[in-house]
């Protein structure tokens, strides 16, 4: 298994609190991994250390083969905020050839076809002002596809989707997983752990699970992701109680 994202003792400190305690982790290459756990628990910070752009107390990140941020991985690297990031005053269309300008391997076409992935189509001419919520967060999912990064970084892209269109950005999240990316998404939503290769479970900034689907169900005895992770999360809260009072 080829190793495309390594994280070793990553301790971050956001505010005055320490938000990750020596996290470690490995993602392969050519995976959709799932990074999951309660509002607040890290991920979004975990994916900001791994895109470059988040300050760090101690450890590592290496982005195929590079420390994450390097120039070198700018264009190798995609990645889409909670937020969306995309300019209100421009169209989906304009924002997205905005955005295939930048890079320069990607065409107007890249653009086009990336709206498309995305089922704004018929809304490219639009101004990205006059989107539904959910619109928005596509034209921003656009602008991270087009450039067709090896390693894609997606927190919540499914937020606010209908069934449908979620079903079919997964589809599209595995297109780009089988053409070689490597694809970490997360998401609070448990049905969409079971779609991924592989998952992290974090709580309170600690690692609790790194394991495909069928492995974290084994491991908490049941068949429900939702109840696995309630299951894994209470038997580590239980070992730590014993621990303390030991
Ligand atoms: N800019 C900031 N300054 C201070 N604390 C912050 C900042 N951003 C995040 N935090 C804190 O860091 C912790 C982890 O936040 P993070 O955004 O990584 O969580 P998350 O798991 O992505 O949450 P959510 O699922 O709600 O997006 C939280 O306690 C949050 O309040």
């Amino acid at each position: 298994m080829e190793t495309a994202i390594e994280v070793s003792d990553l301790v971050i400190a956001r505010g005055r609190r320490r938000v990750l305690h020596g996290l470690s982790c490995a993602i392969p290459r050519g995976s959709v991994t799932g990074l999951l756990g309660p509002s607040g628990s890290g991920k979004t910070t975990l994916m900001r250390a791994i895109v470059g752009v988040q300050k760090v107390e101690s450890g590592t990140v290496t982005v195929l083969g590079e420390p994450a941020g390097n120039a070198g991985l700018r264009a190798r690297v995609g990645y889409l905020t909670q937020a969306p990031s995309v300019y209100a005053d421009l169209t989906v269309r304009e924002n997205a050839r905005y955005f295939a300008s930048l890079y320069t391997n990607a065409t107007n076409r890249d653009a086009d076809e990336a709206i498309e992935k995305v089922g704004l189509a018929g809304a490219s001419g639009q101004l990205v002002g006059t989107l539904s919520g959910g619109q928005r967060a596509r034209a921003s999912l656009a602008c991270a596809i087009l450039g067709k990064p090896d390693v894609l970084v997606l927190d919540e892209p499914t937020v606010g989707q209908d069934p449908v269109l979620r079903d079919e950005l997964w589809q599209h999240f595995r297109d780009l997983r089988d053409a070689g990316a490597t694809i970490l998404v997360s998401s609070h939503v448990m049905d969409e752990a079971g779609r991924c290769d592989r998952l992290l479970l974090i709580r309170e900034g600690e690692l609790i699970a790194d394991n495909t689907p069928d492995e974290v169900r084994a491991a908490a005895g049941t068949d429900d992701l939702d109840q696995a992770f309630l299951n894994l999360i209470r038997t580590r809260a239980r070992d730590q109680k014993t621990v303390e009072v030991q």
